[in-house]
């Protein structure tokens, strides 16, 4: 007869129970590995049984076509499924905002954009259309959301972040039942929840707990606060992913009062698995055990003292991803001294085995090939204009209160259209785009905001593009309006911490030679708020924040022009100076050149 395990129509507790008691402890250890997809082999698939695959940020087969990808997937599958007990694999990839390592995939924008649209049933579509394009690639988890509560913008993962409030985050969480599908009402609290297989993949929320809020935004740093406030602060989003059936959830980097996240048994185990009753299974993030044993020692040695500590803290899956036979001897190892009780791998690998039979994948292992045409599709393309329209915040609109600048008038003779974030789709989607940290140019089809804006003039409008405008071009005359378009250069993690906010390329000096001759209107391409000096907004016309709303650049036009008009507020404070920082809405002398909230419409000014 089929073994439980194997019977579909078995319940997931019976299924689980029936698969632990047939797996050796070497097995048992072997899923609580995640490896990266460069040295997922057959001996780490078939041999050893490893429980997960990822890509690293960038890490991509072949030419990222999304064929390429659901190849891939399946062809790891295969290799899982020949196993001794034909366990199959989740393969778990960085859809952060669309299925951003494909090429030709749909880029929405990055979540502070949809912090300032403040949409919550925007955001649950988001998570529907990303859900789809990931499962056209065979992928079934995604390390996504972060709900981080970014306090500071120094940190390089600000953008991360859907707000500096964390009700704004709470309100968001929406995106865990896009990417899941909606519960029935009768769900176990804490349980982890697939609606579809199909259509619908694993979420994972992450990264537990109070990444965005440490010191100075030093990334992977310290978060110093009482308990109550990491509760109030940066635990409160846990809740709503909890309610929505979060299947995964990822350990922080960060520390709190100095204790590492990654080897915290109070956080992981007592208060997450605890007092909150999460059932899914916790993962740590790349490498983060490693980071276990210092200041003592260099991270990454005293291996098997970082692994003991983490599991018996309560990790469940370690992203390793590269040591994986050394992960696993010293797991076996710890397990037979009794340095980790049995009881502790039997908790872990039944977390795992649970979500992995919720997920569907033992009966659909397989990618889904009549999907793949729905990857960057125009009916997505349409959700993400969409949510870039609603993310725009206009911040200044004409020079005094009578005469607001937006909308742009189409049918104008000559418009100058400059600044190094005019015309390049890589900037304007940031980082975890196609690479790790993204990249400029042409990184994947879209629209920039040159494109739309050209898109959206008269035909008889002449646009005079210079990325950097000379003199003799600003000089030329005769141009209505100049539209300047700057930001900062893509980043991702501890390569985008910064102390400095200044607006790279010399971006104020390009605004200032602009607008002392043009009408100007400035756009705002960045992961946070830059430093906009008093002297250069008094001289601008207009200014639009547009975060970093990914490939669909006509949102922006959308807006510019008046086919709609701008909803959007901050979700973040607008600091005047990196002195104030950290600013954030509550505080005393809250005294911000923006605060949170701010956001004009064009019939303002
Ligand atoms: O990509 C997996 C995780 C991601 O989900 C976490 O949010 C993030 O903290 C994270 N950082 C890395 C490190 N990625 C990396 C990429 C290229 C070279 C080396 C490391 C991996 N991950």
């Amino acid at each position: 007869a089929m073994p439980p395990y194997k019977d579909a129509s078995a319940l997931v507790e019976v299924r689980v129970r029936d698969l632990l008691g047939r797996m050796t402890l070497r097995e048992k250890a072997a899923q609580m590995a995640q490896i990266e997809r460069t040295v997922a082999s057959a001996r780490a698939l078939t041999e050893l049984g490893a429980g997960s695959v990822l890509n690293g940020g960038g890490s991509a087969p072949g030419d990222r076509s999304p064929a390429c990808w659901a190849d891939m997937v399946d062809g790891m599958q295969r290799l899982a499924l020949s196993s001794r007990l034909g366990v199959p694999i989740l393969y778990g990839t960085d859809a952060v905002h669309g299925h951003n390592n494909v090429f030709g995939a749909t880029v929405f924008p990055h979540n502070v954009g949809l912090g300032a649209a403040r949409d919550p049933e925007l955001v649950r579509r988001i998570g529907e259309a990303t859900a789809l394009e990931v499962r056209a690639t065979g992928i079934k988890w995604t390390f996504a959301p972060c709900v981080a509560v970014c306090r500071d913008p120094r940190w390089g993962r600000c953008y991360e972040s859907y707000s500096e409030d964390p009700e704004m985050v709470r309100s968001l969480a929406t995106i865990v039942t896009g990417l899941q599908g909606e519960p029935p009402a009768d769900h176990p609290h804490g349980y982890p929840f697939l609606g579809s297989v199909r259509e619908k993949v694993l979420a994972c929320a992450k990264h537990f707990v109070g990444d965005g809020g440490t010191d100075r935004g030093i990334n992977e740093g310290n978060t110093i606060c009482s308990y109550d406030e990491l509760e109030d602060i940066h635990m409160a989003p846990y809740l709503d992913c909890m309610a929505q059936g979060v299947a995964t959830v990822m350990a922080s980097h960060s520390k709190w009062n100095g204790e590492r996240l990654h080897s915290c048994r109070c956080l992981l185990t007592d208060v997450l698995k605890g007092k909150l009753g999460f059932k899914g299974f916790v993962i740590s993030d790349w490498k983060g055990i490693d980071k276990i044993c210092e200041p003592r020692a260099p991270q990454g040695s005293e291996y098997r003292y970082c692994i003991a500590q983490s599991v018996n803290a309560g990790m469940d899956m370690i992203m390793i991803p590269y040591r994986f036979e050394e992960f696993l001897e010293h797991l076996v190892s710890l397990v037979e001294t009794g340095e980790i009780p049995l009881s502790r791998i039997d908790d872990a690998v039944e977390r795992i085995l649970r979500v992995k039979f919720i997920s569907g994948v033992f009966e659909h292992p397989f990618s889904d090939p009549s999907l793949l045409d729905i990857i960057g599709c125009k009916e997505h393309r349409l959700l993400a204009r969409e949510a870039v329209r609603k993310s725009m915040v206009l911040l200044k609109n004409g020079k005094n209160q009578k005469e607001p600048f937006l909308p742009l008038v189409k049918n104008v003779k000559r418009i100058l259209v400059t600044g190094t974030h005019a015309d390049d789709i890589g900037f304007q989607c940031g980082g975890w785009t196609v690479g790790w940290n993204g990249n400029s140019g042409k990184i994947t089809p879209g629209t920039s905001i040159l494109e739309a804006i050209k898109e959206s003039v008269g035909v008889q409008t002449e646009v005079v593009y210079e990325a950097c405008a000379t003199e003799a071009t600003i000089e030329s005359g005769e141009f209505s309006y100049a539209v300047v378009v700057v930001g900062e250069v893509p980043y991702s993690e501890t390569v985008g911490d910064r102390t400095d906010l200044s607006i790279p390329f010399n971006g104020s000096d390009l605004i200032t030679r602009v607008a002392s001759t043009i009408p100007t209107l400035v756009i705002v391409v960045s992961g946070r708020p830059l430093d906009i000096e008093t002297q250069v907004l008094e001289k601008i016309d207009a200014l639009v924040a547009a975060w970093l709303p990914g490939t669909e650049g006509m949102g922006i036009a959308d807006c510019l022009f008046g086919y709609q008009d701008f909803v959007g507020k901050l979700p973040v404070t607008w600091h005047r100076s990196v002195d104030q920082l950290p600013i954030n809405s509550g505080d005393a002398n809250y005294d911000p050149l923006f605060p949170v909230g701010y956001g004009l419409n064009m019939f303002q000014s």
